[in-house]
Protein backbone atom coordinates (compact mmCIF):
# COMPACT_ATOMS: atom_id res chain seq x y z
CA UNK A 1 0.00 0.00 0.00
CA UNK A 2 1.09 3.64 -0.48
CA UNK A 3 1.33 6.68 1.65
CA UNK A 4 1.56 10.31 0.87
CA UNK A 5 3.83 12.20 2.16
CA UNK A 6 4.25 16.04 2.03
CA UNK A 7 6.51 18.17 3.26
CA UNK A 8 4.56 21.37 4.32
CA UNK A 9 5.39 25.22 4.49
CA UNK A 10 5.68 26.02 0.54
CA UNK A 11 3.67 28.81 -0.76
CA UNK A 12 1.60 27.84 -3.67
CA UNK A 13 1.81 29.29 -7.20
CA UNK A 14 0.48 28.87 -10.56
CA UNK A 15 -2.20 27.22 -12.01
CA UNK A 16 -4.36 23.85 -11.68
CA UNK A 17 -6.04 22.93 -14.16
CA UNK A 18 -9.74 21.19 -13.07
CA UNK A 19 -10.68 17.81 -14.15
CA UNK A 20 -14.46 16.62 -15.10
CA UNK A 21 -16.32 15.87 -11.84
CA UNK A 22 -16.51 12.73 -10.05
CA UNK A 23 -20.00 13.24 -9.26
CA UNK A 24 -21.33 13.86 -12.94
CA UNK A 25 -19.16 11.81 -14.37
CA UNK A 26 -20.66 8.26 -12.44
CA UNK A 27 -24.25 9.06 -13.12
CA UNK A 28 -23.91 10.29 -16.55
CA UNK A 29 -21.86 6.73 -17.38
CA UNK A 30 -24.48 4.99 -15.97
CA UNK A 31 -27.36 6.88 -18.01
CA UNK A 32 -25.60 5.15 -21.15
CA UNK A 33 -27.45 1.56 -19.82
CA UNK A 34 -30.07 3.77 -21.18
CA UNK A 35 -29.94 3.21 -24.80
CA UNK A 36 -28.44 0.99 -27.39
CA UNK A 37 -25.72 2.80 -29.77
CA UNK A 38 -22.62 4.83 -28.97
CA UNK A 39 -22.57 7.20 -26.31
CA UNK A 40 -19.78 9.73 -26.14
CA UNK A 41 -18.37 11.47 -23.12
CA UNK A 42 -15.97 13.85 -23.02
CA UNK A 43 -14.30 15.38 -20.41
CA UNK A 44 -14.34 12.19 -17.65
CA UNK A 45 -11.97 12.26 -15.63
CA UNK A 46 -10.05 9.09 -14.78
CA UNK A 47 -10.20 8.14 -11.11
CA UNK A 48 -10.62 4.99 -8.84
CA UNK A 49 -14.22 5.54 -9.28
CA UNK A 50 -14.59 6.09 -12.78
CA UNK A 51 -13.06 2.91 -12.85
CA UNK A 52 -15.12 0.93 -10.99
CA UNK A 53 -18.55 1.98 -12.03
CA UNK A 54 -17.08 1.15 -16.10
CA UNK A 55 -16.40 -2.25 -14.34
CA UNK A 56 -19.81 -2.31 -13.39
CA UNK A 57 -21.10 -1.28 -17.05
CA UNK A 58 -18.53 -4.54 -18.27
CA UNK A 59 -20.22 -6.86 -16.19
CA UNK A 60 -23.95 -6.42 -17.14
CA UNK A 61 -22.58 -6.55 -20.78
CA UNK A 62 -21.83 -2.95 -22.04
CA UNK A 63 -18.44 -2.45 -23.84
CA UNK A 64 -16.54 0.82 -23.84
CA UNK A 65 -13.04 2.23 -24.93
CA UNK A 66 -11.14 5.49 -23.96
CA UNK A 67 -9.14 7.67 -25.82
CA UNK A 68 -7.15 10.73 -23.24
CA UNK A 69 -10.61 12.01 -21.15
CA UNK A 70 -13.55 11.33 -23.94
CA UNK A 71 -15.24 7.57 -23.37
CA UNK A 72 -17.16 6.06 -25.72
CA UNK A 73 -19.87 3.48 -23.85
CA UNK A 74 -21.79 1.01 -26.12
CA UNK A 75 -24.96 0.80 -24.77
CA UNK A 76 -26.26 -2.27 -27.25
CA UNK A 77 -24.80 -5.18 -24.92
CA UNK A 78 -26.70 -4.54 -22.00
CA UNK A 79 -28.19 -8.18 -21.05
CA UNK A 80 -27.23 -9.13 -16.95
CA UNK A 81 -29.27 -7.00 -14.32
CA UNK A 82 -26.90 -8.01 -11.59
CA UNK A 83 -24.57 -5.93 -9.61
CA UNK A 84 -22.81 -8.03 -7.21
CA UNK A 85 -21.68 -7.02 -4.25
CA UNK A 86 -17.61 -6.99 -5.14
CA UNK A 87 -18.32 -4.35 -7.17
CA UNK A 88 -20.56 -1.89 -5.33
CA UNK A 89 -18.98 -2.57 -1.86
CA UNK A 90 -16.51 0.84 -3.21
CA UNK A 91 -19.10 2.70 -4.06
CA UNK A 92 -21.62 4.63 -2.99
CA UNK A 93 -22.80 5.90 -6.86
CA UNK A 94 -23.00 2.01 -8.11
CA UNK A 95 -26.99 2.27 -6.76
CA UNK A 96 -27.66 4.44 -9.91
CA UNK A 97 -27.34 1.26 -12.10
CA UNK A 98 -31.28 0.82 -10.76
CA UNK A 99 -32.84 3.11 -12.31
CA UNK A 100 -31.46 2.30 -15.56
CA UNK A 101 -31.52 -1.68 -15.16
CA UNK A 102 -35.67 -1.50 -14.60
CA UNK A 103 -36.11 1.00 -17.42
CA UNK A 104 -34.37 -1.38 -19.62
CA UNK A 105 -34.96 -4.52 -18.11
CA UNK A 106 -37.89 -4.04 -15.63
CA UNK A 107 -35.60 -5.91 -13.31
CA UNK A 108 -32.25 -5.52 -10.79
CA UNK A 109 -30.67 -7.01 -8.77
CA UNK A 110 -27.62 -4.58 -6.84
CA UNK A 111 -25.91 -5.08 -4.00
CA UNK A 112 -26.25 -2.59 -1.06
CA UNK A 113 -24.30 0.29 -1.88
CA UNK A 114 -20.94 1.23 0.20
CA UNK A 115 -18.82 4.55 -0.37
CA UNK A 116 -17.92 6.98 2.11
CA UNK A 117 -18.47 5.81 5.57
CA UNK A 118 -19.79 9.21 6.71
CA UNK A 119 -22.89 8.22 8.36
CA UNK A 120 -26.02 5.77 7.57
CA UNK A 121 -26.67 6.31 4.02
CA UNK A 122 -30.12 4.66 3.34
CA UNK A 123 -31.71 4.33 -0.26
CA UNK A 124 -35.23 4.32 1.35
CA UNK A 125 -35.98 7.37 -0.76
CA UNK A 126 -34.88 5.44 -4.08
CA UNK A 127 -36.83 2.72 -3.57
CA UNK A 128 -40.20 4.66 -2.38
CA UNK A 129 -39.92 6.52 -5.30
CA UNK A 130 -39.21 3.09 -7.92
CA UNK A 131 -42.50 1.93 -6.15
CA UNK A 132 -44.49 5.06 -6.63
CA UNK A 133 -43.77 4.09 -10.58
CA UNK A 134 -45.15 0.51 -10.15
CA UNK A 135 -41.91 -1.26 -8.97
CA UNK A 136 -41.72 -3.83 -6.53
CA UNK A 137 -38.61 -3.77 -4.40
CA UNK A 138 -37.44 -6.77 -1.88
CA UNK A 139 -34.40 -6.26 0.53
CA UNK A 140 -32.82 -9.54 1.13
CA UNK A 141 -29.51 -10.85 1.96
CA UNK A 142 -27.68 -7.26 1.54
CA UNK A 143 -29.21 -7.00 -1.88
CA UNK A 144 -31.98 -5.13 -3.58
CA UNK A 145 -34.17 -7.12 -5.84
CA UNK A 146 -36.24 -4.89 -7.65
CA UNK A 147 -38.92 -5.78 -10.38
CA UNK A 148 -41.57 -4.96 -12.96
CA UNK A 149 -43.77 -6.45 -15.59
CA UNK A 150 -43.73 -4.03 -18.42
CA UNK A 151 -43.24 -0.59 -18.01
CA UNK A 152 -43.01 1.59 -15.00
CA UNK A 153 -46.29 3.74 -14.83
CA UNK A 154 -45.46 7.81 -14.27
CA UNK A 155 -46.60 8.99 -10.67
CA UNK A 156 -45.20 11.23 -7.98
CA UNK A 157 -42.64 11.35 -5.84
CA UNK A 158 -41.47 13.48 -2.82
CA UNK A 159 -38.24 13.80 -1.32
CA UNK A 160 -38.44 14.49 2.34
CA UNK A 161 -34.83 15.41 2.06
CA UNK A 162 -33.28 16.49 -1.57
CA UNK A 163 -31.09 13.49 -2.19
CA UNK A 164 -28.81 13.92 -5.49
CA UNK A 165 -28.65 10.05 -6.35
CA UNK A 166 -32.04 9.61 -5.30
CA UNK A 167 -33.12 12.66 -7.82
CA UNK A 168 -30.93 10.85 -10.40
CA UNK A 169 -31.94 7.33 -10.57
CA UNK A 170 -35.65 8.46 -10.71
CA UNK A 171 -34.71 10.98 -13.54
CA UNK A 172 -33.39 8.09 -15.53
CA UNK A 173 -36.44 5.54 -14.61
CA UNK A 174 -39.14 7.91 -15.36
CA UNK A 175 -37.53 8.82 -18.67
CA UNK A 176 -38.77 5.71 -19.93
CA UNK A 177 -41.69 5.63 -17.68
CA UNK A 178 -45.03 5.49 -19.23
CA UNK A 179 -46.73 8.56 -19.02
CA UNK A 180 -45.62 11.81 -16.66
CA UNK A 181 -43.91 12.07 -13.24
CA UNK A 182 -42.77 14.98 -10.95
CA UNK A 183 -40.37 14.69 -8.49
CA UNK A 184 -41.11 16.92 -5.82
CA UNK A 185 -38.19 18.65 -3.53
CA UNK A 186 -35.73 17.13 -6.27
CA UNK A 187 -32.18 17.90 -5.55
CA UNK A 188 -30.75 20.80 -7.49
CA UNK A 189 -27.05 19.87 -7.41
CA UNK A 190 -25.14 20.75 -10.88
CA UNK A 191 -24.59 17.45 -11.61
CA UNK A 192 -27.88 17.07 -11.71
CA UNK A 193 -28.79 19.41 -14.58
CA UNK A 194 -25.53 17.84 -16.64
CA UNK A 195 -27.25 14.68 -16.02
CA UNK A 196 -31.12 16.17 -17.15
CA UNK A 197 -29.38 17.72 -20.63
CA UNK A 198 -27.72 14.60 -21.52
CA UNK A 199 -30.80 12.82 -20.85
CA UNK A 200 -33.16 15.24 -23.09
CA UNK A 201 -30.01 15.07 -25.48
CA UNK A 202 -31.14 11.17 -25.99
CA UNK A 203 -34.25 12.34 -26.61
CA UNK A 204 -35.69 12.45 -23.06
CA UNK A 205 -38.23 15.15 -22.04
CA UNK A 206 -37.68 16.89 -19.05
CA UNK A 207 -38.35 19.78 -17.60
CA UNK A 208 -37.61 21.93 -14.75
CA UNK A 209 -34.04 21.36 -14.57
CA UNK A 210 -31.89 22.73 -11.49
CA UNK A 211 -35.05 23.87 -10.03
CA UNK A 212 -36.73 21.63 -7.06
CA UNK A 213 -39.52 20.49 -9.08
CA UNK A 214 -38.87 18.19 -12.24
CA UNK A 215 -41.48 17.05 -14.62
CA UNK A 216 -40.24 14.05 -16.61
CA UNK A 217 -42.61 13.43 -20.05
CA UNK A 218 -41.76 9.58 -20.44
CA UNK A 219 -40.72 8.51 -23.87
CA UNK A 220 -40.69 5.17 -25.71
CA UNK A 221 -37.42 5.17 -26.49
CA UNK A 222 -33.93 7.02 -26.08
CA UNK A 223 -30.94 7.11 -28.36
CA UNK A 224 -27.20 7.16 -27.88
CA UNK A 225 -25.76 10.58 -27.36
CA UNK A 226 -22.79 13.22 -27.43
CA UNK A 227 -22.60 14.87 -23.84
CA UNK A 228 -19.72 16.61 -21.86
CA UNK A 229 -18.98 16.51 -17.99
CA UNK A 230 -19.03 19.41 -16.21
CA UNK A 231 -15.54 20.73 -14.11
CA UNK A 232 -15.42 18.93 -10.98
CA UNK A 233 -16.71 22.35 -8.17
CA UNK A 234 -15.80 19.80 -5.44
CA UNK A 235 -12.21 19.72 -6.68
CA UNK A 236 -11.66 23.24 -7.40
CA UNK A 237 -13.31 24.45 -4.31
CA UNK A 238 -10.30 21.55 -2.49
CA UNK A 239 -7.96 23.51 -4.36
CA UNK A 240 -8.60 27.16 -4.22
CA UNK A 241 -8.82 26.24 0.29
CA UNK A 242 -5.48 24.93 -0.32
CA UNK A 243 -3.61 27.59 -1.30
CA UNK A 244 -5.88 29.66 1.20
CA UNK A 245 -4.82 27.78 3.95
CA UNK A 246 -0.81 26.95 2.57
CA UNK A 247 -0.45 30.68 1.63
CA UNK A 248 0.54 31.56 -2.17
CA UNK A 249 -1.52 33.17 -5.16
CA UNK A 250 -2.39 30.72 -7.83
CA UNK A 251 -5.16 30.57 -11.12
CA UNK A 252 -7.77 26.99 -10.63
CA UNK A 253 -8.34 26.55 -14.23
CA UNK A 254 -11.34 25.17 -15.90
CA UNK A 255 -13.61 25.28 -13.27
CA UNK A 256 -17.47 26.98 -13.18
CA UNK A 257 -17.13 29.65 -10.21
CA UNK A 258 -20.85 29.93 -10.19
CA UNK A 259 -21.18 26.64 -8.84
CA UNK A 260 -19.52 27.50 -5.80
CA UNK A 261 -21.23 30.60 -4.56
CA UNK A 262 -20.91 29.47 -1.15
CA UNK A 263 -17.40 28.87 -0.78
CA UNK A 264 -16.52 32.39 -2.88
CA UNK A 265 -18.40 34.60 -0.34
CA UNK A 266 -16.71 32.12 2.62
CA UNK A 267 -13.36 32.68 1.65
CA UNK A 268 -13.88 36.30 1.09
CA UNK A 269 -15.30 36.33 4.79
CA UNK A 270 -11.86 34.61 5.76
CA UNK A 271 -10.01 37.27 4.34
CA UNK A 272 -8.88 35.30 1.25
CA UNK A 273 -8.17 37.11 -1.93
CA UNK A 274 -10.70 35.36 -4.52
CA UNK A 275 -11.15 37.04 -8.03
CA UNK A 276 -14.09 35.04 -10.09
CA UNK A 277 -13.52 34.94 -14.05
CA UNK A 278 -15.98 32.94 -16.17
CA UNK A 279 -14.21 29.81 -16.24
CA UNK A 280 -11.45 30.48 -13.14
CA UNK A 281 -11.06 31.41 -9.72
CA UNK A 282 -7.93 33.39 -8.46
CA UNK A 283 -7.39 32.99 -5.24
CA UNK A 284 -4.45 34.77 -3.30
CA UNK A 285 -3.89 34.43 0.06
CA UNK A 286 -0.98 34.88 2.81
CA UNK A 287 -0.66 31.68 5.28
CA UNK A 288 -3.84 30.47 7.53
CA UNK A 289 -2.51 32.49 10.38
CA UNK A 290 -3.58 35.35 8.66
CA UNK A 291 -7.28 34.51 7.92
CA UNK A 292 -10.61 35.24 10.10
CA UNK A 293 -12.53 32.98 11.60
CA UNK A 294 -15.60 31.83 9.77
CA UNK A 295 -18.87 29.55 10.62
CA UNK A 296 -20.10 27.07 8.35
CA UNK A 297 -23.23 25.20 8.05
CA UNK A 298 -23.71 22.71 5.14
CA UNK A 299 -26.67 22.17 3.38
CA UNK A 300 -27.87 21.09 0.18
CA UNK A 301 -27.05 23.00 -3.12
CA UNK A 302 -26.65 26.14 -3.17
CA UNK A 303 -25.81 26.14 0.30
CA UNK A 304 -22.74 25.40 1.37
CA UNK A 305 -21.30 21.83 0.34
CA UNK A 306 -20.83 18.88 2.55
CA UNK A 307 -17.96 17.70 0.38
CA UNK A 308 -16.33 20.72 1.36
CA UNK A 309 -16.75 20.64 4.79
CA UNK A 310 -14.06 18.90 6.32
CA UNK A 311 -11.43 21.33 3.52
CA UNK A 312 -12.62 24.09 5.63
CA UNK A 313 -11.75 22.89 9.10
CA UNK A 314 -8.45 22.41 8.01
CA UNK A 315 -8.27 26.18 6.80
CA UNK A 316 -9.90 27.21 10.05
CA UNK A 317 -7.99 25.27 12.74
CA UNK A 318 -4.88 27.16 11.45
CA UNK A 319 -6.84 31.08 11.63
CA UNK A 320 -6.97 33.30 14.20
CA UNK A 321 -10.06 32.91 16.23
CA UNK A 322 -12.82 30.58 17.03
CA UNK A 323 -15.33 29.13 13.80
CA UNK A 324 -18.26 27.14 14.19
CA UNK A 325 -18.85 23.89 11.80
CA UNK A 326 -21.98 22.87 11.28
CA UNK A 327 -22.99 19.42 9.43
CA UNK A 328 -26.85 19.11 8.75
CA UNK A 329 -25.92 16.58 5.73
CA UNK A 330 -24.62 13.33 6.95
CA UNK A 331 -24.36 12.52 10.85
CA UNK A 332 -21.24 10.89 10.98
CA UNK A 333 -18.73 13.38 8.92
CA UNK A 334 -15.90 14.40 11.18
CA UNK A 335 -13.57 11.30 11.04
CA UNK A 336 -11.40 13.90 10.23
CA UNK A 337 -11.35 15.72 13.12
CA UNK A 338 -9.39 13.07 15.31
CA UNK A 339 -6.40 13.39 12.85
CA UNK A 340 -6.36 16.51 12.66
CA UNK A 341 -5.63 16.81 16.30
CA UNK A 342 -2.77 14.70 15.59
CA UNK A 343 -1.45 17.66 13.94
CA UNK A 344 -2.40 20.20 16.71
CA UNK A 345 -5.66 21.18 16.04
CA UNK A 346 -8.10 22.09 19.00
CA UNK A 347 -10.96 21.05 17.89
CA UNK A 348 -14.29 19.97 19.90
CA UNK A 349 -17.42 17.96 18.58
CA UNK A 350 -20.60 17.98 20.12
CA UNK A 351 -22.92 16.39 17.89
CA UNK A 352 -23.28 17.74 14.88
CA UNK A 353 -21.54 20.47 15.22
CA UNK A 354 -17.44 21.01 15.73
CA UNK A 355 -16.10 24.27 17.42
CA UNK A 356 -12.61 25.06 16.11
CA UNK A 357 -10.44 27.15 18.01
CA UNK A 358 -7.63 27.96 15.20
CA UNK A 359 -3.90 28.32 16.66
CA UNK A 360 -3.29 31.11 14.78
CA UNK A 361 0.46 32.23 15.55
CA UNK A 362 1.57 28.77 16.39
CA UNK A 363 1.59 26.84 12.77
CA UNK A 364 -0.10 23.43 12.39
CA UNK A 365 2.66 20.50 12.66
CA UNK A 366 2.92 17.48 10.34
CA UNK A 367 2.42 14.20 11.39
CA UNK A 368 1.63 10.57 10.46
CA UNK A 369 -2.36 10.70 9.90
CA UNK A 370 -4.80 8.36 8.25
CA UNK A 371 -7.16 8.51 5.72
CA UNK A 372 -10.72 7.61 6.22
CA UNK A 373 -12.29 9.05 3.90
CA UNK A 374 -12.47 10.96 0.33
CA UNK A 375 -13.02 14.52 1.66
CA UNK A 376 -11.46 13.72 5.27
CA UNK A 377 -8.26 12.67 3.12
CA UNK A 378 -8.47 16.35 1.24
CA UNK A 379 -8.75 17.71 4.76
CA UNK A 380 -5.42 16.24 5.67
CA UNK A 381 -3.71 17.61 2.73
CA UNK A 382 -4.55 20.78 2.99
CA UNK A 383 -3.35 20.61 6.65
CA UNK A 384 -0.23 18.89 5.68
CA UNK A 385 0.52 22.00 2.72
CA UNK A 386 -0.02 24.64 5.17
CA UNK A 387 1.88 22.71 8.24
CA UNK A 388 5.19 23.03 9.65
CA UNK A 389 7.36 19.40 9.07
CA UNK A 390 6.50 16.22 7.01
CA UNK A 391 2.82 14.83 7.17
CA UNK A 392 2.50 11.33 6.34
CA UNK A 393 -0.99 10.18 5.33
CA UNK A 394 -1.97 6.37 4.83
CA UNK A 395 -4.55 4.78 3.16
CA UNK A 396 -4.44 6.93 0.74
CA UNK A 397 -6.76 4.95 -1.63
CA UNK A 398 -9.74 7.50 -1.00
CA UNK A 399 -7.91 10.22 -2.11
CA UNK A 400 -8.16 8.17 -5.55
CA UNK A 401 -11.87 7.59 -5.60
CA UNK A 402 -11.92 11.61 -6.26
CA UNK A 403 -8.89 13.49 -7.78
CA UNK A 404 -7.13 12.92 -10.54
CA UNK A 405 -3.69 13.30 -10.74
CA UNK A 406 -3.15 15.06 -7.13
CA UNK A 407 0.51 14.47 -6.72
CA UNK A 408 0.96 16.21 -10.32
CA UNK A 409 -1.37 19.06 -10.01
CA UNK A 410 0.27 20.16 -5.95
CA UNK A 411 3.78 19.86 -7.38
CA UNK A 412 3.01 21.99 -10.34
CA UNK A 413 1.71 24.63 -8.37
CA UNK A 414 5.35 23.87 -6.30
CA UNK A 415 4.28 21.73 -3.41
CA UNK A 416 6.46 19.34 -2.21
CA UNK A 417 4.06 16.01 -2.30
CA UNK A 418 4.98 12.44 -3.12
CA UNK A 419 3.81 8.71 -2.76
CA UNK A 420 6.26 6.30 -1.31
CA UNK A 421 5.61 2.79 -0.14
CA UNK A 422 4.42 1.92 3.39
C1 LIG B 1 -22.04 10.04 -5.92
C2 LIG B 1 -22.59 11.29 -5.35
O1 LIG B 1 -23.15 12.12 -6.06
N1 LIG B 1 -22.38 11.50 -4.06
C3 LIG B 1 -22.84 12.72 -3.44
C4 LIG B 1 -24.30 12.59 -3.10
O2 LIG B 1 -24.43 11.47 -2.23
P1 LIG B 1 -25.87 10.85 -1.97
O3 LIG B 1 -26.69 10.97 -3.19
O4 LIG B 1 -25.65 9.53 -1.37
O5 LIG B 1 -26.45 11.83 -0.88
P2 LIG B 1 -27.96 12.27 -0.69
O6 LIG B 1 -28.17 13.59 -1.35
O7 LIG B 1 -28.83 11.15 -1.13
O8 LIG B 1 -28.06 12.41 0.88
C5 LIG B 1 -28.62 13.54 1.51
C6 LIG B 1 -29.22 13.12 2.83
O9 LIG B 1 -30.37 12.33 2.60
C7 LIG B 1 -30.32 11.12 3.32
N2 LIG B 1 -30.96 10.07 2.50
C8 LIG B 1 -30.61 9.94 1.21
C9 LIG B 1 -31.19 8.97 0.42
C10 LIG B 1 -32.15 8.13 0.98
O10 LIG B 1 -32.72 7.24 0.34
N3 LIG B 1 -32.48 8.29 2.29
C11 LIG B 1 -31.91 9.25 3.08
O11 LIG B 1 -32.23 9.37 4.26
C12 LIG B 1 -28.81 10.86 3.50
O12 LIG B 1 -28.55 9.99 4.57
C13 LIG B 1 -28.31 12.27 3.72
O13 LIG B 1 -28.53 12.63 5.07
O14 LIG B 1 -24.74 13.78 -2.45
C14 LIG B 1 -24.08 14.05 -1.20
C15 LIG B 1 -24.73 15.29 -0.60
O15 LIG B 1 -24.47 16.39 -1.38
C16 LIG B 1 -22.59 14.20 -1.43
O16 LIG B 1 -21.96 14.29 -0.19
C17 LIG B 1 -22.02 13.01 -2.20
O17 LIG B 1 -20.69 13.31 -2.62
C1 LIG C 1 -19.21 11.41 -0.27
C2 LIG C 1 -18.64 11.40 -1.47
O1 LIG C 1 -18.67 10.40 -2.36
P1 LIG C 1 -19.65 9.13 -2.38
O2 LIG C 1 -21.06 9.65 -2.37
O3 LIG C 1 -19.31 8.49 -3.67
O4 LIG C 1 -19.33 8.30 -1.18
C3 LIG C 1 -17.88 12.58 -1.95
O5 LIG C 1 -17.68 12.69 -3.18
O6 LIG C 1 -17.44 13.39 -1.12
Amino acid sequence: MEKLVIEGGNLLHGEVRISGAKNAALPLIAASLLAPGIHVLHNVPDLRDTRTILRLLESLGLSWEREGSTLRIDGSGLRYSEASYELVKTMRASVLVLGPLLARLGRAKVSLPGGCAIGARPINFHLMGFEQLGVTCDLAHGYVDAHIEGRMQGGTVYFDIPSVTGTENLLMAAALAKGTTVIKNAAREPEIGNLVNMLNAMGADIEGRDSERLTIHGVENLTAAESTIIPDRIEAGTYAIAIAAAGGDAVISNCNPGHLPSLVEKLRSAGVEVEVGDDFLHVASDRARTIRPVNITTMPYPGYPTDLQAQFMALMAGCKGLSVIHETIFENRFMHVAELKRMGADIQIDGRVAMVKGLGDVPLTGAQVMATDLRASSSLVIAGLAAEGRTEISRIYHLERGYEDLVGKLTAVGARVWKEDE
